[in-house]
């Protein structure tokens, strides 16, 4: 098994274990009685690129990353260092997070915020909603094409945004197959964990125009970020490299400085 399967492993025995303690029916009403979405398109189709700014306590890949004792903190640093959506990874053993850190983060900043976890069921779809987030990862590399549409329908049908995650040509055109309008490029291979920032520069130019462009993955200064802004990067995710900062609202503000003055001319 490689490291994304045995994730999605673990990621199924406590999803089971939750459907379990709370029926599917619950979390729906609770999907329904929140406070509607916030539009997570239009945030980070704005001028210059935006920047996703994650709440990331731990990677399989890196082991422990921060401590996070608070992840509104956290979140409410990154807001007022100018980021446009907060993503916080619910995922538990691997990543060490949770949906109480989603409810900590809701609850405490006004823009955008990102479930990202290892979606394989509606049943994920609909918590997410219930705990306030207005978008929603979905990693094609774990799902077939039948459930991505289906999933991807659902969180669309719910008013919220899908971040739709792709690694390869082939994954980024069953994105498109599926409707994506918000596509994420991720230069980690999460069958074998390595970085590698030139995918984005291979993928992003055979993306249609109006596809939000996400850079995922390796940003650890400006530099990173202005690489991928001149390779059509509407927007960049970045954990590791904001979340270990003494300033975490420093270094956001840095990376949406530079992404608002791009060293490189873009294309209209
Ligand atoms: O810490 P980094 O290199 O800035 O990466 C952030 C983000 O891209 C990464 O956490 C990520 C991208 N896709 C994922 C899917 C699942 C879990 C985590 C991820």
């Amino acid at each position: 098994m490689n490291v994304l399967e045995q994730i999605i492993t673990e990621v199924r025995v406590d999803l089971e274990r939750r459907q379990t303690e709370t029926p599917i029916e619950v979390i729906r009403e609770r999907a329904e009685a929140a406070r509607p979405p916030l539009d997570g398109y239009a945030a980070l189709s704005g001028g210059g690129v935006s920047v996703i700014a994650e709440v990331k306590r731990a990677s399989p890949s890196k082991g422990a990353l921060a401590e996070i004792p608070d992840p509104a903190v956290l979140a409410a640093e990154y807001a007022a260092g100018g980021a446009s959506v907060i993503s916080v990874l619910t995922e538990q053993s691997y990543f060490k997070g949770s949906l109480d850190d989603l409810d900590a983060v809701r609850a405490k900043v006004q823009i955008p915020v990102l479930r990202k976890d290892f979606v394989v069921s509606p049943y994920q779809v609909l918590e997410a909603r219930a705990h306030g987030a207005d978008l929603v990862l979905l990693i094609v590399a774990a799902l077939d094409q039948d459930t991505l549409v289906s999933l991807h329908e659902r969180i669309e049908g719910l008013g919220m945004t899908a971040l739709v995650e792709v690694h390869t040509e082939y994954e980024a055109d069953r994105a498109m197959r599926a409707g994506a309008k918000v596509i994420g490029v991720n230069a980690r291979d999460l069958t074998t964990l390595q970085v590698d920032r030139s995918v984005f520069e291979r993928i992003a130019p055979g993306l249609p125009r109006d596809v939000v462009k996400v850079a995922e993955s390796g940003v650890r200064g400006t530099r990173d970020l202005i690489r991928y802004a001149s390779a059509g990067a509407d927007a960049v995710l970045v954990g590791e490299g904001v979340v270990k900062q003494k300033s975490p609202r420093d270094a956001v503000r840095e990376l949406v400085t530079a992404g608002s003055h791009p060293a490189t001319p873009r294309p209209i």
